[in-house]
């Protein structure tokens, strides 16, 4: 290595320096270079020396050099500077540069101060660190020296407070700054760290010089010397506004869910077996459980017996699938005592999408679900007895009749009805009925086993279903069971009362295609046991079906003929004994169908009767008679009575009276032309009312006549009360009258007794001339039958009656 002459005393400096010793010309010409230039740069000094010692340096400093070298040239002072050399290798070397111009030329001095460089770098960029920590937690530094007594404020604690930065309060200042609510408290830990060292850690509240109200968190703490003297208290100040917003919606919301009337449930879903790690105050009341208690556990010790495994399942089944699921779960309470629990689950998802926690939302929905099955049962059962009603009947009516098709048994249906409940409920009252019906719902309920169905079917009528036996007769146990039941006297209020039922029976082996059909049957066996004598059973058969279904056809093919105005009057005359003149006609209706032909009134006014079908009729009859009475009383001589028969129903009508008045007024008929005909069964019904209704009649001029007498059970006495004018003996006495004994006395007797009586005698169904001779010989009295004319229609009657109005020779009544 070529070493540079030394130089007088300084040499051995030279020769040893850690720095850079450099003689450079006013050019900026290397001269002369110590050994550290080689250490440090790697460079051969010969090589360098006689070159620039711009070169020497990073592109980047030349403008500093250069601006250097201007100087010395000038001879200036130049400031010791830095820059950065570059080793052979290729690396940064920083220098710190120190150049001083001579006679002719200039000395530079050069350390190296990479490593200085390097620290400082680290500085910089932990100070950068920190200001970007500051900034994004918000968070500013902050510091108090004992001696001086005033704040000094990080930039970031400025900005926190609204201030420039390098703002610097006094103590006070910086006090004002907190919110009135705060900033007792903020004296009180600051001047205790001061006095006591007692560190602090608070969240205030700060009014920026904005006027923003902001939460901060302040921490602080004392910096002691050596002798423990407190000389510093230093601090934080962090933004928690966001924080705090945050921390009171939670709270918000924490309330909220506490304060709900809904239980709430939060389970871990990443534990094992999903432990509830919160409940609210709700869950507690609803299941009685308390938090204690619950928490920690799965949500399985709210199950019970009652617990729908298929619920449960489906509530695990959302669970498993972490989706939202709604139940309606059976659960039990901490006493025991069962709830309906109306839950709804969901999974509760972190950021990330995963799974953390479920929450779950019960409804105590106990008291709604009893009273949907009220509601329900009240929809399916009688109010007054608690049975079954019709609806549920018809269910079970189905399912008894798929359980006999399928076991092979059979089902028996029995109609129950009372035997004169109504007049025991009309006139002992109501309250009585209804214990009536209470009782005997109670005494067939006794009487059956727990699968057999007792229903309320109307008013006193009962289904009970025995869907279960192995042969039809069984049935009859039953029933007799049951009869014999509910004939045993009944007490109410210390009275007894007595009350039978009647009972039909219909039974199938389940194999009917329309169960509803077995009611049917067994209401129509029902009517047959009444007529039956009552407190009896009658078993269903084909045979009395038949005759139902021909009613039920004659019944639309009735109400046809009303619509359709299928019916005419015949005419029957009433001939007076005595003169053999015609005194009066009798109305008999007659039905012409178109396809049947005529039908016979005996067939259909008994069903028109039951049906209600009679009042059209009669309306139109009483009118029809009324007004042919007027024509054919116009055309004759004499006069001539219309005999109208009336039905009991129309009798009973309230405005029968009035209904008779307005006929005769709008048809012009003489009331005393006309006579209704009633029969024994009418009068025995209602008797005061009949007798009054009789008396207006009567008040009227109408006559009356009782039509078929001596076939009914009417007493003596009571005739003798009636204001009627007319008997009509029934023909069943007539018949064999001329030869039967006992026949000819009962004529007799009538006879005698209404005579006795001042009351008209008719005697019907006189068919052949014997009969007429030998009645007419002994009893002055008027006479209807085949033997004088048969019915006829309107314009036979009429001409009928010229003729015998003007009669032949002999003077007798004829056979027509
Ligand atoms: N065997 C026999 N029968 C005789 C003789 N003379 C008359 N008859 C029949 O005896 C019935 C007399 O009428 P009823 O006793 O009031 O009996 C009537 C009456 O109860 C009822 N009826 C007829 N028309 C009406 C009506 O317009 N309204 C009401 N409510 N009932 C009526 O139908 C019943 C039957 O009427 P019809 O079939 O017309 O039968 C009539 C008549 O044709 C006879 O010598 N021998």
């Amino acid at each position: 290595m070529p070493f540079v002459n030394p130089q007088g005393k300084l040499d051995q400096f030279f020769l040893l320096s850690q720095d850079l010793f450099i003689c450079i010309d006013f050019a900026g010409i290397l001269l002369n270079i110590n050994p550290m230039f080689e250490n440090l740069l790697g460079y051969s000094t010969s090589e360098w020396v006689g070159k620039p010692c711009g070169k020497l340096v990073d592109h980047r400093d030349i403008p500093v050099i250069e601006e250097a070298l201007s100087r010395l040239q000038s001879h200036k002072k130049v400031a010791p500077f830095d820059v950065r050399a570059l080793t052979a290798e290729g690396k940064v070397v920083w220098l710190e540069v120190t150049a001083a111009a001579g006679d002719r030329v200039i000395y530079v001095i050069a350390r190296d101060i990479s490593r200085r460089k390097a620290v400082e770098k680290q500085l910089i960029r932990n100070q950068r660190l920190f200001q970007i920590a500051g900034e994004t937690a918000l968070i500013g530094g902050w510091y108090v020296d004992m001696a001086e007594g005033l704040p000094i404020w990080s930039n970031e604690v400025c900005r926190l407070h609204g201030v420039p930065d390098g703002f610097k309060p006094t103590i006070e200042e910086a006090m004002t700054f907190y919110a009135p609510s705060s900033r007792p408290r903020i004296r009180e830990v600051f001047s205790a760290c001061c006095e006591s060292g007692t560190s602090f850690d608070e969240e205030l509240e700060i009014v920026t010089r904005q006027a923003v109200r902001l939460w901060v968190r302040v921490i602080g703490k004392a910096v002691r010397d050596e002798l423990g003297q407190i000389i510093q208290v230093q601090g934080s100040t962090q933004n928690i506004t966001e924080r705090k917003a945050t921390e009171r919606q939670l709270t918000l919301l924490e309330r909220s869910v506490e304060a709900s009337t809904n239980g709430v449930i939060i389970v871990d879903a990443q534990r094992q077996d999903l432990p509830m790690v919160y409940v609210n105050a709700a869950f507690e009341r609803i299941t009685g459980y308390s938090r204690t208690k619950a928490l920690g556990q799965n949500c399985r010790f709210l199950q019970g017996e009652e617990t729908d495994p298929a619920t449960l399942a489906k509530l695990r089944k959302g669970i498993y699938a972490q989706q939202d699921v709604h139940v309606v779960i059976r659960n039990y309470r901490c006493n025991g005592v069962p709830f309906w629990n109306d839950l709804y689950v969901s999974p509760v998802r972190d950021a990330a999408g995963l799974v953390t926690h479920f929450v779950g939302v019960q409804n105590d929905i106990t008291a709604q679900r009893e009273y949907q099955a009220q509601l329900r049962h009240n929809a399916n059962h009688d109010a007054l007895t608690g049975l079954p009603n019709r609806l549920m009947l018809d269910q079970r009516l189905s399912q008894g009749c798929l359980l006999a098709k399928r076991y092979r048994r059979y089902i028996a249906v029995l109609f129950v009805d009372l035997d004169d409940f109504k007049p025991i409920n009309d006139t002992l009252g109501h309250d009585v009925g209804d214990h009536i019906l209470i009782e005997v719902a109670k005494r067939l309920e006794e009487e059956l086993r727990p699968w057999d169905t007792v229903a309320r079917f109307g008013g006193d009528e009962f289904i009970v279903l025995l869907p279960d036996l192995a042969h039809e007769q069984d049935v009859l146990q039953v029933v007799e069971r049951l009869l014999a039941r509910l004939s045993a006297p009944y007490w109410y209020r210390d009275s007894e009362l007595r009350i039978t039922a009647s009972m039909g029976i219909a039974t199938d082996d389940g194999t009917i295609s329309e169960p509803r059909q077995l009611i049917q049957q067994a209401d129509l066996a029902m009517y047959k046991a009444k007529r039956q004598g009552r407190n009896t059973y009658q078993w269903y058969t084909d045979e009395l079906n038949r005759k139902v279904t021909n009613r039920v056809n004659l019944r639309h093919a009735l109400q046809q003929a009303i619509e359709q105005s299928q019916f005419e009057l015949h005419y029957q005359p009433q001939i007076q004994g005595a003169t053999g003149r015609v005194t009066g006609v009798e109305a008999l209706i007659r039905w012409y169908h178109p396809e049947r032909g005529y039908i016979s009134p005996a067939q259909f006014i008994s069903l028109a009767e039951d049906t209600g079908q009679i009042m059209p009729i009669s309306e139109w009859v009483l009118e029809r008679a009324c007004r042919d009475a007027v024509e054919l009383n116009a055309r004759t001589t004499m006069p001539v009575t219309m005999a109208v028969n009336i039905s009991p129903m129309q009798f009973q009508r309230a405005g029968f009276l009035l209904s008779i008045q307005r006929v005769l007024e709008q048809t012009g008929l003489a009331p005393d032309l006309l006579e209704l005909e009633l029969t024994e069964g009418v009068l025995m019904d209602s008797t005061e009312h009949a007798i009054q209704t009789l008396q207006d009649l009567r008040a009227l001029g109408v006559h009356i006549a009782l039509d078929d007498f001596g076939t009914g059970f009417s007493s003596l006495s009571y005739l003798k009360r009636l204001p009627i004018n007319k008997l009509k003996i029934d023909r069943s006495f007539i018949r064999d009258v001329v030869n039967d004994t006992r026949d000819a006395a009962i004529v007799d007797g009538v006879v005698t007794m209404a005579v006795k009586l001042g009351l008209e005698v008719l005697i019907e169904g006189v068919e052949t001339a014997a009969q007429y001779a030998y009645l007419n010989a002994r009893y002055c009295a008027h006479f209807q039958g085949f033997y004088f004319a048969r019915p006829m229609p309107m314009l036979a009657i009429s001409s009928y009656l010229n003729e015998s109005h003007h009669p032949r020779n002999d003077a007798e009544p004829h056979p027509m």
